[in-house]
């Protein structure tokens, strides 16, 4: 220990403090080494001592509720919040999702009416998941996705009329629509034809945006698709007035069950660990990132958040011209629910610590199945 560290410790344990009572109660016994370390200091560098004191001392500033709200360098906002809704094809459809509590799914009939209260209170964006429920609606091109009918385009449609402040954002991917329920079309042998996919993931997310969507957000993950969507917004004349979000660093791993379960979209063989990213690959994931923005992304998402707070750092510091959004996906919605449940916790507490820490990592959008309940919490 140097003496000037010396001298601060012993200084700030010697000072008697109502917020500090453990360290003053514990050090009674150093007060002869306080003394000698004083007069020493106050003779030999008397600044020292006045300049570790207030060095030392940081609680002042976050002694007030505003003043702690100043310490996060982003705070949660209403805008920030993007809600994600199943849209089924059955059109008077309300059903609760039992793997995510309160979240329902729902069909076009009931749609305007369920979120007339979540925009009284502010809600700002919603992204569309559609669900097929009747099971010839699946083939193996995934034909429904952008079928002009289909929920995902109507609800657009309605939504862009019900609620004109409201900004809409499509998911865009087949694994819903498809019998085999990956994330593209497949070759024979089961693995996926990039080519035919980025092709078909393309038109439907130029079908969304023709729809009326103010944003597209393909989650496939196949390799170009952000190239060939903007390519298509271009040759189509609205590339000026529809957002790509990317989902670029979409991880594989166990945390979208309740989502696949909501969705309807769990591959019947297989897994997608040939096209999502295997969680170990925080470079392969900054490179997909690169990757996205050279292709024309204008924001880039990570997927899931929490257990990715690294990847959502990177995310901010390669595109840091560009906002960044994560999505704090089902599973980990699911888990922070089953660990109140249980008394672990309190729920409010931990949707905003778990929300705090990803806006901390660098995200201004979150993707978040709790915007319900912070459009209640947050007073703006
Ligand atoms: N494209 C969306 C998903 O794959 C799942 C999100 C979730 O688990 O909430
Ligand atoms: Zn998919
Ligand atoms: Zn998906």
């Amino acid at each position: 220990m140097s003496f000037s560290t010396l001298v601060n410790d012993l200084t700030y344990r010697d000072r008697p403090s109502s917020t500090n009572t453990i360290s003053t109660a514990n050090h009674t016994d150093t007060r002869s080494q306080i003394s000698r370390a004083r007069s020493y200091a106050s003779t030999a560098a008397t600044s020292v001592s006045v300049a570790g004191e207030v060095s030392s001392q940081l609680h002042g500033g976050y002694s007030h509720p505003l003043a702690r709200a100043w310490q996060a360098e982003r705070q949660l906002t209403k805008s920030m919040l993007i809600y994600p809704l199943f849209i089924t094809d059955n059109p008077d459809e309300m059903e609760s999702i039992a793997s995510l509590p309160g979240q329902k799914r729902m069909g076009l009939n009931k749609v305007v009416d369920f979120l007339q209260p979540l925009v009284a209170k502010g809600l700002k964006s919603v992204i569309l998941f559609g669900v097929p429920l009747a099971p010839a609606a699946k083939d193996a091109l995934g034909t429904a996705a952008d079928d002009p009918q289909g929920p995902v385009i109507s609800a657009i449609r309605l939504l862009r009329r019900a609620y004109p402040r409201m900004f809409i954002v499509a998911d865009v991917c087949l694994c819903e629509y498809t019998t085999h329920g990956h994330c593209g079309i497949l070759h024979e042998d089961g693995s996926l034809n990039n080519t035919l996919s980025v092709d078909r993931i393309s038109d439907v997310a130029m079908a969304y945006a023709e729809a009326g969507a103010h944003c597209v957000a393909p989650s496939d993950m196949n390799d170009g698709r952000i190239r060939a969507i903007k390519l298509k917004l271009i040759e189509a004349g609205i590339a000026h007035r529809v957002v790509l979000m990317s989902y670029s660093a979409k991880f594989s791993g166990c945390l979208y069950g309740p989502f696949r379960d909501a969705a309807g979209s769990c591959p019947s063989f297989g897994d997608r660990k040939c096209y999502q990213l295997p969680p170990g690959g925080r470079g392969l994931a900054r490179r997909a990132i690169q990757r996205d923005i050279s292709e024309g992304a204008d924001i880039i998402m990570v997927k899931p958040a929490t257990q990715y707070l690294d990847i959502i750092s990177d995310a901010k510091e390669i595109g840091k011209d560009m906002p960044v959004a994560a999505y704090h996906v089902s599973g980990e919605y699911a888990m922070i629910h089953a660990a109140a449940k249980a008394g672990v916790f309190d729920l409010k507490a931990m949707a905003f610590e778990a929300t705090e820490g990803i806006l901390r990592a660098g995200a201004s959008i979150v993707v978040s199945y709790f915007t319900p309940d912070f459009l209640d919490w947050l007073e703006t």
